[in-house]
């Protein structure tokens, strides 16, 4: 047996239920080959080592989270009735079920099955399915990325099964609830913005106010926004471990026009607050002619935000008694109107398992689309995972090389360090961080602004 792998586990009568239960995880991690060490460089994230977050996501937080959606479910089923119809009563029941199946198959580490509902991007799921290694297709052995969406779009795929549930967004309730309690928040952002002029500064303001808006996503905490980071953002520079908002900037004010922006979106709520208010002064201070915005075509790692969570918070904002809100939503409105803002809500890409470097192949539109923009904003962990391919890259390694061939553009990260994988950071910082706490990367603690900048020749220019 491989020395890495756990040794053979000595069965002995006990009625211990702490015993049983270790002895019961020591049979599992010998089954399923599980590594006790954490993942090595450039070894790709998977459940399959025991010291990682994928590892303690598939054998406690999901199927966990898959217990609460139930218990949620449940609850709601009177008012899920009265938004879908009558009928959802028998299609919940069915629903239930088939989130408590895909539970079991978690906690029994089962293959992945491809994909029977027919939906836009069925075909193309099932292709990338049949694609992965044979070694590579179960929650405990797969590439964590691949397993981690693979899991939202299973659940997507069971309501899609119910004509009475199939437009019901299941994460909807916990989305619009967390916008609620930070509307002064948001209005205290917006008085102390108004107006503010065409500057460096105050343009990485709202990139880093954008950057650590991603605090809050609801996947793997429930804290929400963290409202002492906004009004004293400059301590906060402390923990930003790469800061390049000054490239981004010079990125920006030299680019030809007509200049895009485009921002591929992560967290409704707050986080889309903060990333429409970077897009207004985008506009506001000339950097650019547009701002594209790039949400998900389904619901999606609980609170990333869709076309309904964008619409919403405009609607929240009009209705709400604070003016300032009422006024940022004329704004809005205003923008998407004359086309300044364009909202992007249909490549289900970026619903996909597929990591970034593989969209020219997969999605060559998409990838012609976001190289007309001069900077391309990728928000959040996720999808700072999807750029480095979930690789375990050496920490100095430089963020452009992590990328892969990937460059459409000049492309830059706004993330909140949620999970294993980082790059392009000093190694005594690394040293002294991990010295201080071993699981500095997954508190959501630091931050990045990080940017690989494409230098563009004039002929490269779309029109
Ligand atoms: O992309 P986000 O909203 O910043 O974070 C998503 C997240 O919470 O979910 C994944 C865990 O399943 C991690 O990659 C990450 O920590």
């Amino acid at each position: 047996m491989n020395s890495q792998h756990s040794s053979r586990t000595d069965v002995t009568n006990t009625t211990n239920p702490a015993a049983i239960e270790q002895l019961k995880e020591q049979r599992f991690n010998e089954k399923n080959l599980i590594i006790y060490n954490p993942p090595g460089v450039n070894d790709e994230l998977s459940a399959r080592f025991l010291r990682s977050l994928a590892f303690s996501t598939f054998k406690r937080r999901s199927p966990a989270f898959l217990r609460d959606l139930i218990i949620f479910l449940q609850d709601r089923e009177p008012e899920i009735i009265e938004q879908c119809g009558d009928y959802a009563h028998f299609d919940l029941k069915r629903t239930i079920w088939s989130l408590e199946l895909l539970r079991e198959e978690i906690i029994n580490n089962k293959e992945f099955q491809l994909f029977r509902v027919k939906a836009p991007d069925t075909d193309s799921w099932n292709t990338f399915l049949k694609g992965l290694g044979e070694d590579r297709r179960q929650w405990f052995s797969a590439v964590w990325l691949h397993a981690d969406c693979y899991l939202y779009r299973r659940i997507w795929s069971i309501f899609q099964r119910s004509e009475s549930l199939a437009k019901y967004d299941y994460f909807g309730d916990q989305k619009t609830s967390a916008v609620t309690n930070v509307a002064p928040l948001m209005r205290d952002i917006l008085v102390s913005t108004k107006g503010i002029a065409r500057s460096e500064e105050n343009f990485q303001y709202l990139l880093k106010l954008s950057a650590w808006a991603n605090h809050g996503d609801l996947s793997i905490t429930r804290r929400g926004a963290h409202d002492k980071i906004y009004k004293q953002m400059a301590k906060y520079d402390i923990d930003l471990l790469a800061d390049q908002s000054s490239d981004v900037w010079k990125d920006l004010t030299e680019a030809s026009a007509p200049v895009y922006v485009d921002i591929v979106c992560d967290n409704a709520g707050f986080e889309l607050f903060a990333d429409l208010l970077l897009g207004e002064y985008i506009i506001e201070a000339g950097l650019a002619s547009r701002v594209r915005f790039h949400v998900k075509a389904i619901p999606w790692f609980i609170s990333d935000c869709t076309q309904r969570d964008f619409d919403w918070l405009l609607k929240f904002f009009r209705k709400h008694e604070f003016p300032e809100l009422n006024s940022f939503s004329k704004r809005i409105r205003g923008y998407i109107r004359d086309r300044s803002f364009i909202l992007c809500d249909k490549s289900y890409f970026w619903t996909s398992g597929h990591d970034f470097s593989q969209m020219k192949r997969v999605q060559p539109c998409l990838y012609v689309y976001i190289s007309q923009a001069a900077l391309v904003i990728f928000k959040g962990d996720l999808n700072y995972r999807k750029l480095l391919g979930d690789i375990n890259y050496k920490p100095i390694t430089q963020f452009s090389d992590c990328l892969r061939g990937f460059q459409p553009t000049s492309v830059c990260a706004l993330r909140v360090i949620k999970s294993d994988i980082y790059c392009g950071l000093p190694i005594c910082t690394v040293e002294k961080l991990t010295e201080q706490n071993p699981e500095w990367m997954i508190t959501g603690d630091k931050a990045v602004v990080q940017v690989a900048i494409k230098h563009r020749l004039s002929s490269d220019i779309i029109v």
